[in-house]
């Protein structure tokens, strides 16, 4: 398709102008408006991409407002028959289309008006479960096109704006080409359409971008907005560069949720056969990583047994042997028991294992280790139900150490403590039966078995033991 240079006045862009100037001055002998097709009066530009020009308008015949764009004419028929499928593609993601047309040196789309802001816009200081969400919507609107063979080629965050009830929306199908007619598409580095920062390494060769190519773009777009920054940033535009850079593993994973990490690292990968078959099998691992991180709402109840527990636990006599309360080591149990209650409720992992380890310390100076070791066993219930193996891991050793301890200081329940082992061995077994890695539940099995050994739970731990074997 031979497009005009981008920078290109259209006639009708330049009418809108002048007719803005003479209302501005008052010459009413002159045009004060221009309309397209009769009927959509141009009010104000929204804005000017590489493709086009969108407008507000007024659409007289049916009295709403709408967004028009105007680009210039190209190949008529591509266009006819783009336009015809975007107009049947009618999902509450894509951006509708109201009409289409050609007339002098233009065409136009007449689409719904969109008035919320970008996603990238929207997207600043948002938590990552609600950037995701949106994502997924978006994700849905490119999903309905590539089943009807449609590719979008300029997925960015810009490109997707959020309507009147706060959903993600895409637009910009500008550059949207039917599947059948990019076969045997290749082109060159001069060729390259879309936008540089989001675009797949296909596209900078120059060759036929598919849906695939989306997939890497709405990666590289969820990345930056869960990171701050593009995986592949590169400072300029030379193609060689960034070539090379997006061979290299996406920058700034840290600052992504650890979930999510293999789910766009996949979509990321520099070869589209590597990638997600389809977007729909991206969204359902996307979403999974949303129902997951869904705590239950034990951890609730748990956060608030935690609390009662505790404060139950202060107006008791100190056990003998324990430090008095007040004394630095009780208080800052105190404080870990706290900022483990508000991690749990805040579903943050990485703030559980820190109040775990801050925790363990000043229970075991204040003798309080047979205590801290049920909640630490509770914690690591909730890691794992959530899959935060890593977490888990964590957390039972923790159980089994301070179970030991609390054991050989002989400050404890036994009960309580012989209750965390049982419950790090049913874990084991939990984990052996497929959610974890068979090394994360063997090394679980065998912490659990070491600590059931000091409380008599030997037997149920081999048993368990013997079967993950079996499995492994
Ligand atoms: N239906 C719409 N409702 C409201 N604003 C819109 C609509 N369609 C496009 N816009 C806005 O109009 C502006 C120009 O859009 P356009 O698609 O032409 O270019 P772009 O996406 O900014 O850049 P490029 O085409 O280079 O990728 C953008 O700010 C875009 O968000």
């Amino acid at each position: 398709m031979e497009d005009s240079p981008p920078d290109a006045i259209l006639s009708i862009e330049d009418a809108f102008y002048e007719a803005r100037m003479f209302k501005a001055f008052g010459a009413d002998q002159y045009p004060q408006s221009v309309r397209i097709a009769d009927r959509f009066e141009l009010l104000d530009r929204i804005g000017k991409g590489s493709y086009g020009t969108v407008f507000l308008a007024q659409d007289h015949q049916l009295g709403r407002k709408v967004a028009v764009k105007v680009m210039p004419l190209g190949d008529l028929q591509v266009a006819e028959r783009e336009g015809k499928l975007l107009a049947e593609l009618n999902h509450p993601h894509v951006v509708r289309i109201h009409d289409y047309g050609a007339k002098d040196d233009y065409r136009y789309l007449v689409l719904e008006l969109l008035e919320g802001p970008t996603l990238g816009e929207w997207c600043q200081g948002k938590s990552p479960r609600a950037i995701v969400q949106r994502y997924l919507e978006a994700g849905e609107g490119l999903e309905a096109a590539h089943r009807q063979g449609l590719v979008h080629r300029d997925f960015k965050p810009g490109n997707v704006r959020l309507d009147g009830e706060g959903r993600a929306v895409v637009l910009d199908f500008g550059l949207a080409r039917h599947l059948d007619s990019l076969h045997g598409e290749v082109g060159s580095p001069e060729q390259v359409y879309g936008t540089y920062a989001y675009l797949p390494p296909e596209a900078l060769r120059g060759q036929r971008v598919g849906e695939q190519g989306d997939q890497f773009s709405f990666c590289v777009s969820l990345w930056e907005a869960l990171s701050g920054r593009n995986p592949f940033a590169l400072e300029g535009r030379e193609l060689e560069t960034r070539f090379r850079a997006i061979q290299e593993p996406p920058q700034g994973a840290t600052r992504i949720p650890r979930r999510l990490r293999p789910v766009l690292r996949r979509g990321l990968a520099p070869l589209p056969g590597d990638r997600w078959p389809t977007m729909t099998l991206l969204l359902e691992a996307l979403r999974e990583t949303q129902e997951s991180r869904r705590w239950p709402w034990g951890v609730g109840i748990l956060g608030l047994s935690l609390i009662l527990g505790w404060a139950g636990f202060h107006s008791l006599q100190n056990p003998p042997g324990q430090l008095p309360r007040g004394s630095d080591a009780f208080s800052k149990t105190d404080e870990a028991v706290l900022a483990l209650n508000t991690a749990l409720s805040q579903q943050d992992a990485d703030a559980v294992t820190r109040a775990l380890r801050a925790g363990s310390v000043s229970a075991r100076a204040a003798r309080l280790e047979g205590y801290f070791a049920r909640l630490a066993a509770q914690s690591a219930v909730q890691l794992e139900a959530t899959g935060e193996y890593e977490s888990a891991v964590y957390a039972w050793s923790i159980t089994i150490s301070l179970s030991r301890s609390a054991r050989a200081a002989d400050t404890a329940p036994v009960a309580a403590v012989a209750d965390a082992a049982a419950s790090a061995s049913t874990a084991a077994t939990s984990l052996a039966a497929g959610a974890g890695s068979a090394s994360i539940a063997a090394e679980t099995s065998a912490s659990a078995a070491a600590a059931a050994v000091d409380f008599t739970l030997l037997e149920t731990s081999q048993a368990n033991l013997a079967r993950l074997t079996n499995r492994l």
